[in-house]
């Protein structure tokens, strides 16, 4: 459904736009249906500038997203752009900022009304609306004629999931979704994407949080400066982690019931085996070796 083919992302930066940040190096990833995909790095891995990329607020500098076989930096005109919005929606991490403060939060849902739907009658919109809200196990009560400021985090993430289950949504990029949620709030959310994927929403999941990763994703890319480092089943990626920097990450995740002294000394006991890693030719490409069946790992890179 998603497929990113050696993408890159240059930034200019600087006073005149003359310095170059490459943000993302030569990242070729797939999301099918059904599917969810984290993208886990630490801040200015790239993830983010990968999201948004997925979701047309940036042109890669080079390589192409495809969704259902189409190049999405060819799409061009309003009424191309709003079909593929209809598909692919977007969720981030503070949803306070989602919303405008001085309007009702459900009024997002009336935004898609006219833009999506004008010809719905306000019956069937209702039940639309009650469907969706219902799916995001909302109670209608608790949300609809409520400004921002008198939702939770969870609430408000769970309004905008509920939006973009009003269009005919085939993909979402969920960015650091739950960061901001309490850890009770976080657990409804991560069950709510996996309801999601069992209705065959395909899910590309941005996260620092390697243990989120972990808990919600199929298949997971490990991106380090912008190129990937490791990506395959979250169960091999985790069971098996080949990279060095992976590894790395992996051993600074807390572990309940374990102390970092008792992770220490275990670590120091049993260093992890050093992997040869061909090295990449140049700092802009980012070539995978295939270590078993879908598990790939990044040539060391820079
Ligand atoms: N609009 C921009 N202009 C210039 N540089 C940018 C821009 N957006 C991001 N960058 C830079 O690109 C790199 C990748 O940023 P990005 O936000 O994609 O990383 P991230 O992994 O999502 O980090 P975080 O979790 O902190 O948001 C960083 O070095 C960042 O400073």
């Amino acid at each position: 459904m998603l497929e990113l083919k050696n993408v890159h992302k240059v930034y200019r930066v600087g006073a005149f736009g003359g310095g170059r940040k490459r943000a993302v190096r030569d990242v070729s990833l797939t999301v099918e249906p059904g599917e969810v995909v984290s993208l886990i790095g630490e801040s200015g891995s790239g993830k983010s500038t990968l999201g948004k990329m997925v979701l047309g607020l940036f042109r890669p500098t080079e390589g192409q997203i495809l969704f259902e076989g189409t190049d999405i930096t060819t799409i061009k005109g309003h009424a191309a752009r709003k079909e593929y919005y209809r598909h692919v929606q977007g969720v981030f991490q503070d949803p306070f900022s989602s919303f405008n403060p001085i309007f009702k939060a459900d009024r997002v849902f009336e935004m898609i009304r006219s833009t999506y739907y004008p010809g719905v009658s306000d019956a069937d919109w209702k039940d639309r609306v009650l469907d969706a809200l219902g799916t995001v196990r909302l109670d209608p009560d608790n949300v609809l004629n409520k400004y921002p400021h008198q939702l939770s985090g969870g609430q408000l993430q769970r309004v905008l999931i509920a939006r973009a289950l009003l269009l005919d949504i085939k993909l979402l990029v969920a960015d650091e979704i739950i960061s901001m949620l309490d850890a009770s709030t976080r657990i409804d959310v991560l069950n709510l994407l996996s309801d999601l994927k069992e209705r065959g929403l395909g899910i590309l999941f941005v996260t620092h949080d390697l243990s989120l990763g972990n808990y919600v994703s199929d298949k997971s890319v490990i991106l380090r400066k912008g190129a990937i480092a490791e990506m395959g089943p979250t169960a091999r990626v985790f069971e098996n982690p080949l990279h060095p920097y992976s590894r790395h990450l992996l051993s600074c995740v807390p572990q309940l019931h374990r102390t970092w002294a008792e992770v220490d000394a275990e670590l120091a006991a049993n260093p992890p085996e050093d992997v040869e890693l061909p090295v990449a030719p140049d700092e802009e490409s980012a070539p995978l070796v295939e270590v078993e069946e879908g598990h790939f790992v990044g040539i060391n890179q820079g």
